[in-house]
């Protein structure tokens, strides 16, 4: 007679890695004699892992989390192509409760941990965005639903692929995404159109950008409009990441190289 345990020997055998995310010190312990076999995954290395990949968003959907950590963790070298892989990750809310198995491999990478460690923009500005327009988008402005359109990094070369909408309410102002005043001025202007643009350590260089990339090519999912096309496109002829709130369906996109690299959903923040 084969216990529920046998049945399931398979996802976990021949590993050749753990990778442990948001552990608690007593949790990682358990692991820690693995040695080069571990990797911790969270938003801070609490238990001084050697073997660490920051988390710089809480990922709800456990799709993007893990491949978020296999593609730092391959980048980092700390696995290898092909390497078969077992994600300890908490599901619902408290402690682990499952295990993900995963080939670590090209198939898996999806740009989610380029978009924050390799973009032009410092990993901390991209992060300080994501959460503005996740904010924005829970709350939307005064209750009605809102979009926005954040161009970070590469912001000179923006500059050039786009024309003022209207005066640039930052024109001579030296704020950055992060500031706690900001976060008020950017909803605020949010009600109006066209892009913020924001250097690459997080300077507000302008809002109201009406973008002018050539859109040739850029491929996103049907159904978008003119706001996700020009940021698309705009990634695709300058170096920037851009962040998108879409009004009509409420979801933040992040687009990279003309491509759209991740889709979130501000309410399960
Ligand atoms: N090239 C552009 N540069 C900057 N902003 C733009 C550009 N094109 C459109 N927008 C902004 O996007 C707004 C919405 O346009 P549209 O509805 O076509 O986009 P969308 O992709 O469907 O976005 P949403 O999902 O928010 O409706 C416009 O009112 C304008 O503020
Ligand atoms: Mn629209």
């Amino acid at each position: 007679m084969s216990t529920p345990a046998d049945l399931l020997d398979d996802l976990t055998a021949d590993l050749d890695a753990v990778f442990v995310f948001s552990p608690s010190s007593g949790f990682y312990e358990q692991f820690e004699e693995l040695d080069d076999g571990v990797v911790v995954i969270a938003p801070e290395n609490t238990v001084d892992a050697d073997q660490y990949v920051e988390l710089p968003l809480a990922f709800e959907n456990i799709r993007d989390r893990i491949r978020f950590g296999v593609e730092g963790a391959m980048e980092r070298n700390f696995v290898g192509d092909g390497d078969e892989v077992g994600c300890v990750v908490s599901v619902f809310d408290g402690d682990h409760d499952a295990i993900v198995r995963v080939r670590a491999d090209e198939s898996m990478h999806s740009g989610v941990y380029d978009l924050f460690a390799n973009s032009r923009a410092d990993p901390g500005v991209i992060r300080d965005v994501f959460e503005v327009v996740i904010e924005l988008g829970k709350k939307g402005q005064k209750g009605k639903p809102v979009g926005a359109l954040f161009v970070v990094g590469d912001a000179g070369k923006v500059m050039n692929k786009s024309r003022p909408l209207s005066y640039n309410p930052f024109e001579k102002s030296h704020v950055h995404v992060g500031d706690p005043i900001v976060n008020v001025m950017l909803k605020e202007f949010s009600r109006l159109d066209g892009a913020f643009v924001i250097s690459d350590s997080g300077k507000i260089v302008s809002a109201y950008r009406y973008l002018e990339p050539g859109a040739e090519g850029v491929d996103i999912p049907k159904g978008l409009g003119t706001r996700h096309m020009a940021g698309a496109a705009i990634t695709r002829e300058t170096n920037a990441t851009t962040i998108v709130l879409s009004e009509s369906d409420g979801m933040v996109r992040a687009f990279k190289g003309g491509e759209l690299i991740l889709e979130i959903d501000p309410e399960d923040y």
